[in-house]
């Protein structure tokens, strides 16, 4: 609490006083029961299960999919991470290959850009041919009300999410196609993409289209040889995200206390179902929307869900009043 409030006031000059009346809660902790629900934070799959495979994944320098490439590349895999800053690419490339003991090859690639995700994919073909694994996870994001989005905010988070997933899925999908090879396509998605959300508009927009995106090609490019999944992850702390989205830790609290399993997922756990989806046990799978949010988006549906709130004996006060009431 007392850290991030010191390092809201190194940011911004504001003082503690006015950082608590502006927010008053504090960053959270995970809930009692979250210790039915420890995280498992060993590989899932067998050992050697992506040996001989390429795997290409978008924004794998960082966050979620540092933890995907990770674990992948500790399966066995041969991987391709790309995104824009080929220092933190690079740098984490060689953490994940010198910990695996195979390769990562860092690519940078803006994947605004279809120009530049032609030359990524080229430089790809090169370096380790066309891909087996696509997990297309770059994104952009921030918390903006929408009445202050400009034109070119809406633009700059559709184009990484909606329009680079499909510009790297339509460059590798028809290569793959033209040399008739099979592939497991996975998108990163949220789950606000199915019901929408107020103050994250233009991502929720492009989530949504993605979703369709994928939804529409698992249909269309069956006859191909690919498959075409979605994970919609729950909140997972990650630098990238948590600084866009809650940057001063205030609404962190209240987002665990509404997740019935009592914390946070774990770049880990979204790894070992990423991998599992991506791998020779789930080629019956496509076309599937896996939430994986420890049970956020139902805990945030379901209009009765407060009544959580209602101690033993509020029950007892209030079923007998409801049958004690004769008639309608
Ligand atoms: C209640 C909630 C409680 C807690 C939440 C906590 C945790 C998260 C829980 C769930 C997460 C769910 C979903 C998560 C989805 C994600 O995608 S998270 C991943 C986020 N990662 C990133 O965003 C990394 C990459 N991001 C970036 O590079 C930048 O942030 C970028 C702005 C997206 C792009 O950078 P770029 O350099 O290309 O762009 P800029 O030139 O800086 O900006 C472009 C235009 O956008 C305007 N802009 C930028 N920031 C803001 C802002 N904060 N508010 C308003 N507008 C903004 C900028 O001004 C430019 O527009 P212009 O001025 O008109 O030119
Ligand atoms: N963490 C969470 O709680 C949640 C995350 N997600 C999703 O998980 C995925 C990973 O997010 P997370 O790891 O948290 O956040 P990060 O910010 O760490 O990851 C985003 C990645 O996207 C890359 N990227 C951004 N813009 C571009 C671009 N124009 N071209 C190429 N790459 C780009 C970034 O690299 P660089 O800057 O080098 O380009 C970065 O590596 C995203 O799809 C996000 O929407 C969904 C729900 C919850």
């Amino acid at each position: 609490d007392t850290q991030v409030q010191t390092a809201w006031h190194r940011w911004t000059g504001v003082d503690r006083q006015t950082f608590q009346r502006f927010f008053p809660s504090s960053p959270g902790s995970p809930l009692p029961q979250s210790q039915f629900f420890p995280p498992a934070k060993d590989v899932m799959l067998p050992t050697g299960s992506f040996n001989n495979r390429v795997a290409f994944i978008t924004g794998g320098g960082t966050g979620l999919g540092r933890a995907m490439t990770t674990t992948l590349s500790q399966l066995g895999a041969q991987c391709v991470i790309a995104s824009r800053k080929l220092d933190v690419l690079q740098q984490t490339a060689d953490e994940i290959s010198s910990q695996t003991g195979n390769k990562v090859h860092a690519v940078q690639c803006d994947v605004r850009d279809p120009q530049a995700v032609s030359v990524c994919v080229d430089q790809m073909e090169t370096l380790t041919g066309l891909p087996d694994v696509i997990i297309n996870n770059a994104a952009g994001n921030f918390v903006c009300p929408s009445e202050r989005l400009s034109p070119n905010g809406w633009k700059s988070i559709t184009d990484i999410v909606l329009n680079g997933t499909a510009f790297i899925t339509l460059e590798l999908g028809k290569r793959l196609i033209k040399s008739q090879r099979g592939a497991s396509f996975l998108a990163i998605t949220t789950i606000y993409a199915e019901s929408g959300s107020g103050f994250v508009v233009p991502s929720a927009s492009a989530k949504a289209g993605v979703e369709a995106l994928y939804k529409s090609l698992a249909a269309e490019w069956g006859r191909y040889g690919h498959r075409f999944n979605i994970i919609q992850p729950g909140p997972i702390r990650t630098k990238g995200a948590f600084s866009r989205l809650d940057p001063t830790g205030a609404f962190e609290k209240a987002m665990i206390s509404r997740i019935p399993t009592g914390r946070l997922g774990t770049p880990e756990e979204i790894a070992n179902l990423a991998a599992y989806m991506s791998s020779d046990f789930a080629t019956w799978m496509s076309g599937a929307v896996i939430r994986f949010d420890g049970g956020e988006y139902v805990s945030m549906a379901g209009e009765f869900n407060e009544l959580r709130r209602v101690t033993p004996d509020q029950w007892k006060m209030m079923e007998a009043m409801i049958r004690n009431t004769k008639g309608s």
